[in-house]
């Protein structure tokens, strides 16, 4: 088989999406993780067109140096009527000193005379004039034939005509686009099929997604014969955007078999996936293939007690091939298996402990039924899980009583307008702790660690980063059950971890899981208890 190319638009297509707005510096990030991914092209964006995109090429013909992959430049063709070495447009793009230049031609005669209002012939003249040029001037092309598909539906022989005269000018690859992204696999294999049999050159596809099928339409494409696909990270990109190319290769790879990325980077797809979702400021999408984190989640007990014996046989592929994990997701649907996977898991061999399981799993059922949910809430099942194991819930203070309340003023907003007052019995002492805040969880949380801290400093560095409230049954309107999850960070050890409270308010629910996040951050930085005495005995509780 012909080598393979993976050719990123990350940086150029995917930019194209709806609240995306890269940097010079965030492409400067982002290009190099892909180049770590082991893509063989990052197109960096349009030079001459953005300013931005001018300035990231001058910068990483500097700064940037890639293991595995060579730069793209993306441009149009030559206007029409105009001469090839007068267009500002083509100069640009040989000033952004990219070794490759993709450049974007009508292949759809509608286009051809309806967007571009010139002829068939002065339109292929276009693509056989740039492409002729620049390679003239030392670069490899690559030729997007855009709206490829549908022009070859209305009209097969001038779309050929346009591969083939891309081709004859000198274009490497033809890379066919489905533009506007509506193409069906079956009607992209047969296409493919057909410009396979009459043009001769490399084939690829650039899919978008408008019909859900642009990883499915890749793949189709390469089985018809195509060698180079295009496609952007986490499926960033124009309106519902471009075909995912996490999911794209690591189907080629790990389903048909063929070494498409360089060194070895499948392994860390998912961390690379994540780390472009930090700089593009967009939040992971959990149910993403491969990388997402539900990717390799289970909930349903029956699921559990089969990937007790083999993970397999509710696997489509090893989620550490992609370098993802596998998890159990614990809540009313899970059975003992589920619960003995997602101890392992948390670090507690459950193995033949029946009783144990039973009393947990019963234990986590009555509770989801009362509005708890821990498949959102890891710690909290944790906390619950070791109270089972000790037969005592852990615990580094005791709470006497608090109190809470909030002053306004009408049309004067105010920073601090609670204040939260709590008793404690922490260290061996009884401590009684004021607080301020904005809003009452924040005055309680406020207080509870300004009562805590004399004993565990380490509660300074847990960090409240998000809090969500549900409102589980709204028939009873006011008098409805409140779920509270909180999720908190330890800034030092950069890890975060979910807690989770019920009550018949805000108050009583942020309280639970307040107290919940803290003890659970003690206990995984591994804090002493140190309330307790030299011989073991706590009198904090009593
Ligand atoms: C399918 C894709 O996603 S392709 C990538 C699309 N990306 C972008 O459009 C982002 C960057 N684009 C831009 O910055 C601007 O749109 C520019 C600079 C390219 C063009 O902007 P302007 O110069 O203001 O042109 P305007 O919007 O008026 O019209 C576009 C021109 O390009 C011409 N054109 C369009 N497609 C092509 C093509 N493939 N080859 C040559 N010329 C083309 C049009 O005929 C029109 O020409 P005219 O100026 O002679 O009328
Ligand atoms: C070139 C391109 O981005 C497209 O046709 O979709």
């Amino acid at each position: 088989m012909d080598t393979f190319d993976v050719y990123d638009t990350t940086l150029r297509d995917g930019a194209q999406q709806e609240g995306m707005n890269l940097s010079v510096q965030d492409k400067l990030l982002i290009a190099p993780l892909l180049d770590e991914l082991g893509v063989g092209y990052i197109e960096g964006g349009w030079p001459g067109a953005i300013p931005k995109d001018t300035e990231f090429f001058k910068r990483a013909a500097k700064e940037l140096d890639f293991r595995n992959a060579e730069l793209a430049a993306f441009g149009s063709t030559r206007k029409a009527g105009a001469r090839t070495h007068e267009d500002a447009q083509v100069r640009a793009l040989l000033d952004s000193e990219a070794p490759v230049i993709t450049l974007v031609a009508k292949s759809d005669i509608r286009h051809v005379e309806r967007a571009l209002k010139t002829t068939p012939e002065e339109n292929l003249a276009m693509i056989r004039d740039t492409v002729s040029y620049l390679r003239g001037e030392g670069r490899r092309v690559i030729l997007d034939a855009e709206h490829f598909f549908d022009g070859f539906r209305y009209d097969a022989d001038y779309a050929l005509r346009a591969v083939v005269a891309a081709f004859e000018a000198g274009a490497e690859t033809v890379c066919l686009c489905d533009t506007n992204g509506g193409m069906l696999p079956d009607w992209v294999g047969e296409i493919v099929g057909r410009v396979r049999a009459e043009a001769d050159g490399r084939i690829g596809m650039h899919a978008h997604n408008d019909s859900g099928c642009a990883v499915a339409n890749s793949l189709a494409a390469v089985a018809a014969g195509a060698t180079h696909v295009q496609g952007c990270v986490n499926g960033y990109g124009e309106r519902t955007g471009n075909a995912d190319l996490g999911a794209v290769v690591a189907n080629l790879q790990l389903k048909l078999g063929h070494d498409v990325l360089a060194g070895g980077g499948l392994r860390d797809l998912t961390r690379i996936s994540h780390a472009i979702s930090e700089i593009t400021n967009i939040a992971p999408f959990a149910r993403q293939p491969y990388v997402g984190a539900s990717a390799f989640a289970h909930k349903a007990g029956l699921h559990a007690s089969a990937i007790k014996v083999d993970p397999d046989m509710y696997q489509h592929t090893d989620p550490l091939a992609v370098g993802n994990d596998m998890r159990m997701l614990i809540s009313d649907m899970a059975g003992r298996a589920s619960i003995e996977l997602k101890g392992r898991e948390l670090g507690f061999d459950l193995a033949g402990q029946g009783d144990l399981l039973t009393r947990v799993t019963t234990r986590v059922k009555d509770a989801e039924a009362q509005g708890y949910t821990y498949d959102a809430a890891d710690a909290s099942f944790e906390l619950l899980l070791r109270e089972e194991l000790d037969g005592v819930r852990p615990t580094f203070f005791c709470t006497e009583s608090w109190r809470v309340f909030v002053e306004t003023t009408p049309g004067k907003p105010s920073e601090a307008n609670a204040e939260a007052t709590v008793k404690m019995h922490v260290g061996g002492a009884r401590m009684l702790a004021t607080a301020e805040g904005n809003g009452p969880v924040n005055a309680l949380d406020a207080a509870l660690r300004k009562a805590v801290a004399p004993t565990y400093p380490e509660v300074d560095r847990f960090e409240l980063i998000d809090f969500k409230v549900r409102i589980l049954d709204t028939e009873q309107g006011t008098d409805a059950v409140t779920r509270v999850l909180v999720e908190t960070m330890d800034t030092r050890a950069e890890a975060t971890w979910m807690t989770v409270g019920v009550g018949p308010n805000i108050i009583e629910a942020s309280w639970e899981a307040l107290v919940d996040s803290i003890v659970y951050g003690l206990l995984r930085a591994g804090v002493p208890n140190r309330s307790e005495t030299p011989d073991g005995v706590t009198t904090d509780c009593d």
